[in-house]
C-alpha cells in the first residue's frame, strides 16, 4: 500500500499566522495530501485548528519568543527554542513531508530550522510590507517566500521571492447580512460601523469607542469585537451596541452586516475588507509597540484609495469621531477603488503555486 504524501503547515501566535494555513488545508486534502500542522501547546494556532479541523494531526513543540529588546527570558528562551529544533528534527525525519510551508509567528523558527537539516523544501509566507522577526530569521533557510505586497520583495534577503498576493478564506464570501444583525441584535435600519482590534482586541479602539459610544450611536449602530477579556459589561443592554470578544463562525456574516470598518491594519484583515468592499478606517499599531509594519500597511491602503488613517498617537475623542465621519463620507470613492483592485489568489491556486516548490515536482 502506497501512503499519501505529507506537507508539514506551520505558524501561530496570532490568527493572522494561521489564517492562509486554514485556507489552503482543504485544497491541499482534496489533492491526496496528508497535511500535519506543527504548532505550540498554548497559541492560539492550537484551537482555530483544531476547532475548524477536527482530526488533523497536530504536533505540540516548544517554541520561545525572539525579541528586540530587554526581558529576563532572553536567557531562556533560546534553550526552548533548540528543544523545538530537536523535536520538529525528529518529527520532520518521521514523516518525510515533501514540503514545509510556513506562515511565520515564532513556532515556525525551529519547524524551518530542523526542515532544512533534513534536507526538506521549505516555503514561508509574508503578509506585512516589512517581514516580521520570525520570518526574517527564517528566510535565510528557505527555498521561496512569497509575499502579499510587492514592496517587501526587495526586503527579502538570501531566498528567492515573488509576491504572490493575499489569500481570503473562502467563507468570508458567504457570510448573510440577516444572520449578522440577528446575531448582534439589531435592526439593520441604520448604517452599522464594525470595529475590530486584530486578533488579540485593541485597548486603544476599544477605548476610543467606548468613549465616543453616545456620539456614535446616534446615527449609526455599532457592532465591536474587543478581544478575548476585554468585554465591558456596563454595555450590556446598550441599544444599538453589540460587543464580543472574538467570533469565528458569524465573523463572516457580521462583516456582511457592516457599512464600514475600523480596524488595526494588521495585513490579514485588511485584505479581507478589500476584497468585501468594505470602507475602512485603520488606526495601525504605533512604531513604539511593533516594527512599524502596519503603519506601512495602512500607508499603502490609504493611497490606493482604499482606506482613511488615523495614527494612534493623534488619537483622542474628538480626531476619531472626525475620522468616523471622514470615514463616511468617502465610502462610495472608496468602494470605487477597491472596485479596481487585483483579485486575491483563490486557495485552491495559492495551494498550486506552493506544490511547485516540493521535492516530487
Ligand atoms: C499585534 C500584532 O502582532 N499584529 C500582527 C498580527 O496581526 P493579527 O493576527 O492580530 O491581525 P490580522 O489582521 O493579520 O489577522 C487577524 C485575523 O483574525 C480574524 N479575526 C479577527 C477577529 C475576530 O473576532 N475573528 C476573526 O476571525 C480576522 O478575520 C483575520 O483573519 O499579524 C499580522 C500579519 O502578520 C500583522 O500584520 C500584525 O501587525
Amino acid at each position: 500500500m502506497t501512503s499519501s504524501p505529507i506537507i508539514i503547515l506551520t505558524g501561530g501566535g496570532t490568527a493572522g499566522h494561521v489564517s492562509l494555513n486554514q485556507a489552503i488545508i482543504p485544497p491541499l486534502k482534496n489533492m491526496g495530501y496528508d497535511v500535519h500542522y506543527i504548532g505550540s501547546r498554548d497559541g492560539i494556532e492550537k484551537k482555530l485548528i483544531e476547532d475548524s479541523f477536527p482530526g488533523l494531526p497536530y504536533h505540540e513543540i516548544r517554541s520561545g519568543k525572539l525579541r528586540r529588546y530587554f526581558s529576563m527570558k532572553n536567557f531562556t528562551d533560546p534553550f526552548k527554542v533548540g528543544a523545538g529544533v530537536l523535536q520538529a528534527y525528529r518529527l520532520i525525519r518521521k514523516l518525510r513531508p515533501e514540503l514545509i510551508f510556513s506562515k511565520g509567528g515564532f513556532v515556525s523558527v525551529p519547524v524551518i530550522l530542523a526542515g532544512r537539516m533534513a534536507g526538506i523544501p521549505v516555503v514561508i509566507h509574508e503578509s506585512d510590507v516589512t517581514p516580521g522577526l520570525a520570518n526574517k530569521l527564517a528566510m535565510p533557510f528557505a527555498d521561496h517566500v512569497f509575499t502579499v505586497f510587492p514592496e517587501t520583495v526587495p526586503h527579502v534577503k538570501k531566498a528567492e521571492a515573488t509576491c504572490s498576493g493575499p489569500v481570503i478564506r473562502p467563507e468570508l464570501f458567504e457570510g448573510s447580512k440577516e444572520a449578522g444583525l440577528r446575531l448582534a441584535g439589531l435592526s439593520g435600519k441604520r448604517p452599522v460601523l464594525l470595529v475590530m482590534g486584530g486578533s488579540q482586541g485593541s485597548a486603544v479602539l476599544n477605548e476610543a469607542v467606548r468613549s465616543q459610544l453616545p456620539a456614535l450611536l446616534r446615527t449609526m449602530d455599532v457592532i465591536h469585537l474587543c478581544g478575548q477579556g476585554h468585554l465591558d459589561r456596563t454595555l450590556d443592554g446598550t441599544e444599538g451596541y453589540a460587543q464580543f470578544e472574538y467570533v469565528t463562525g458569524g465573523l463572516k456574516d457580521l462583516l456582511k452586516a457592516a457599512d464600514g470598518v475600523v480596524s488595526r491594519a494588521g495585513s490579514n484583515s485588511i485584505f479581507e475588507f478589500l476584497a468585501l468592499r468594505l470602507p475602512m478606517l485603520l488606526i495601525p499599531l504605533s512604531a513604539e509597540k511593533s516594527r512599524g509594519d502596519q503603519i506601512l500597511n495602512a500607508r499603502l491602503f490609504a493611497k490606493a484609495g482604499f482606506a482613511e488613517v488615523l495614527e494612534e498617537e493623534r488619537v483622542t475623542g474628538e480626531s476619531f469621531l472626525e475620522a468616523v465621519g471622514k470615514l463616511n463620507s468617502n465610502t462610495q470613492r472608496m468602494i470605487l477603488s477597491m472596485e479596481k483592485a487585483e483579485a486575491p489568489k483563490t486557495p485552491e491556486e495559492m495551494a498550486e503555486l506552493i506544490l511547485r516548490h516540493s521535492s516530487s515536482s
